[in-house]
């Protein structure tokens, strides 16, 4: 080391050294944090808007239809298990009603066997019910019910089969506004819904799959969407939320330039026999669920991350939302 430069080898004086790290809160050591007023304001807002929603919707049912298309990724269905966790730990009553419907496809396909939809319903031989049941009672709701119970013991799976709870009546396909047969295809013509009730009652996250008997026994595959509006009505749900790979209802469909924020029963009923195939059960189910009972039913975007959050806690919301034509609402106030 030269006589001119004083600086000892291990110092560098160039690069200040890092500030020492802090734990954030630990016995008397003094905290540091930036001051940010708009950030905290911002925050602030977020929670006390949420506070109706957390009231109106206070140990209340909410069903949420979880289509096959919105669990995408890791990340969407991790979001999906954390916000029905959020919305029990708020004391509001989650019911999962799941579909599966490309996890069916995929199967199907691994098996030789080729998928056709007709108006949106699958058209489904003895050979397609077995792959339905087991895709739907043996991967996707265990799945589903697997990551909600990261969190601790909350989730129970059950099927339309079990305990009585849906019963199923065959039905045809509407394509161009004539029935089509489409096999082992049900609606739901009962519900019996004490065995959910009495999972909510023990404090669980009940997570349904749409498959049912009829009436002689014999399994029908049940479209999600129509599983999720029976139910929503049979439970006296608040609300229904219909999760999808879409924003939205579209006016203008396929050009996607034009959502529709707000929808009431009557105008739905009137465009529902003009609505693209996959619309048509989804949109016949929230018409359903609403002349049902259920003061609302909204179709989010599955694919974004807690959509779901934003749409129950915000004033504002996401999405679709069909609700009451006004002489139903003041019918029924
Ligand atoms: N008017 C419309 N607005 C939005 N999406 C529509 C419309 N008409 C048809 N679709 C199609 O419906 C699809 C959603 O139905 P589907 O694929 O059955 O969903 P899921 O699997 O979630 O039940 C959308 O991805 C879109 O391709
Ligand atoms: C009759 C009918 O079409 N049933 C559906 C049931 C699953 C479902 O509805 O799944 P998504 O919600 O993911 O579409 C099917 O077989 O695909």
């Amino acid at each position: 080391m030269s006589q001119q430069d004083p600086t000892p080898p291990d110092v560098r004086i160039d690069e200040p050294a890092p500030p020492p790290k802090l734990p954030r809160r630990v016995g008397t050591s003094r905290v540091m944090r930036t001051h940010d007023p708009e950030g905290d304001a911002a925050k602030v807002a977020v929670l006390t808007g949420a506070l109706p929603w957390l009231k109106e919707f206070h140990s209340h049912v909410v069903v949420i239809k979880y289509g096959g298309h919105a669990m995408v990724d890791d990340e969407c269905r991790r979001a999906f298990a954390d916000d029905m966790v959020f919305l029990r730990t708020c004391g509001i009553l989650p019911v999962v009603v799941h579909g599966g419907g490309p996890q069916i496809t995929e199967m199907l396909g691994r098996l030789g066997i080729a998928s056709e939809f007709r108006g949106g319903l699958r058209v489904t031989t003895p050979e397609t019910i077995d792959v339905v049941r087991m895709v739907l009672t043996g991967q996707v709701g265990p799945d589903i019910v697997g990551l909600i119970n990261q969190h601790g013991p909350m989730a129970v799976h059950l099927s339309g089969e079990d305990g009585g709870l849906l019963t199923a009546r065959r039905t045809a396909a509407v394509v161009d506004g004539e029935p089509v047969d489409v096999g082992l295809v049900g609606d739901i013509s009962a519900v019996d819904p004490t065995p959910v009730t009495a999972l909510l009652e023990a404090g669980h996250i009940p997570v349904v799959a749409s498959v049912a008997p009829d009436a002689d026994g014999v399994v029908h595959n049940v479209n999600a969407d129509t599983a999720a509006a029976a139910l929503a009505a049979a439970l006296g749900a608040v609300k229904l939320v219909v999760l999808t790979d879409v924003e939205g209802l579209y006016a203008d469909w396929p050009d996607r330039g034009s959502l529709v924020q707000q929808i009431d029963a009557r105008e739905l009923a009137e465009i529902l026999p003009d609505l693209d195939a996959g619309m048509i059960p989804k949109m016949a189910a929230c018409l359903r669920a609403v002349e049902g009972g259920v003061k609302r039913a909204t179709v989010v975007d599955g694919r974004t991350p807690h959509a779901l959050l934003l749409e129950t806690f915000t004033t504002e919301g996401t999405g679709t939302m069909v609700v009451p034509a006004r002489d139903q609402k003041e019918g029924t106030a």
